[in-house]
């Protein structure tokens, strides 16, 4: 999965694909280095950032998704808003990628319900210390965990038995443990770490580790320009894991190490 960030100020490359034109020319880039969906956002959640208006949300990443469903590329919308998803989905969107997992906005599960797309569900629990919940004003307080494996897993299942009971099919869920969101490193290298348990949910998970700072931090202070090494590890061992995808800003690197990791698993290059 491709990261196209239609945004200002999304952490690693914001501003650089508010433009439609440019945003659609890297998403045929990310395609052309094996990508098999790309994923459009038009807020930021990186900390620190801010709500944007919904329809300024949605008029920066309708353009974008039309033009690349046009085209048939598989595109994901990353929003927290049920009407940003609706319009994408409108417009050729073929996923749901709520980081919120489906809590920010009550309009969000009857949205995907409507409709056949995945649902990507992402975790981020509120910390006690937050002014409301993390998704109002993109809050990342780190909150405290006993288990945090244990924790993330539970209360993914929980989100997702409630989409299921709002009539989701189970095969149209994807479960993301949603690291940097109100976790810390250590919290983020135990649900690595951890994959297995919630690989042993039975849902497909989704990994997002792409440039951010628990990799700067493994490696002394690294700048995200300087993770994509980082990153493409962290790819193939989630392949290895047996993760249904990586949440990727440069889609090159991690093809090329999934490539390796498969090939290690075969013993040899594909036939
Ligand atoms: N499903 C999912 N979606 C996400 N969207 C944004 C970001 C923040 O990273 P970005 O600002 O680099 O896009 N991370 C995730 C993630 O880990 N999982």
């Amino acid at each position: 999965m491709g990261v196209v960030n239609v945004t200002a100020d999304s952490f690693s490359d914001g501003g650089r694909y508010l433009d439609p034109e440019a945003a659609v020319a890297r998403a045929r880039e990310l395609v052309g280095d094996g990508a098999a969906i790309v994923d459009v956002g038009g807020e930021s959640t990186r900390p620190g950032a801010h709500r944007v208006p919904a329809e300024l949300e949605r008029d920066r990443v309708v353009p974008v998704i039309a033009a690349l469903a046009a085209e048939g590329i598989a595109v994901s919308v990353d929003t927290m808003r049920a009407s940003v998803a609706a319009a994408a989905l409108d417009a050729g969107a073929a996923i749901v990628n709520d980081v919120s997992g489906g809590r920010a906005d009550p309009d969000m599960t009857r949205v995907v319900a409507d409709s056949d797309a995945p649902w990507i569900l992402m975790h981020w629990r509120p910390s006690p210390g937050a002014p409301g919940p993390v998704w109002a004003g993109i809050h990342h307080e780190i909150t405290e965990y006993d288990d945090v494996v244990a924790e993330v897993r539970d209360e993914l299942l929980h989100q997702a038995d409630a989409a299921i009971a709002a009539g989701i099919a189970r095969e149209r869920i994807v479960l993301d443990p949603g690291l940097g969101f109100a976790k810390n490193a250590a919290h983020n290298w135990a649900l690595l770490h951890g994959l297995p348990a919630l690989q042993d949910t039975g849902f497909r998970i989704l990994v997002g580790a792409s440039r951010k700072r628990f990799l700067g931090e493994l490696l002394g202070g690294r700048e995200p320009a300087g993770r994509e090494v980082a990153t493409a590890a962290v790819s193939a061992l989630a392949a290895q894991a047996g993760a249904w995808g990586v949440r990727v800003h440069d889609v090159r690197s991690t093809a090329d190490a999934i490539a390796v990791a498969q090939a290690w698993r075969r013993g040899g290059a594909p036939t």
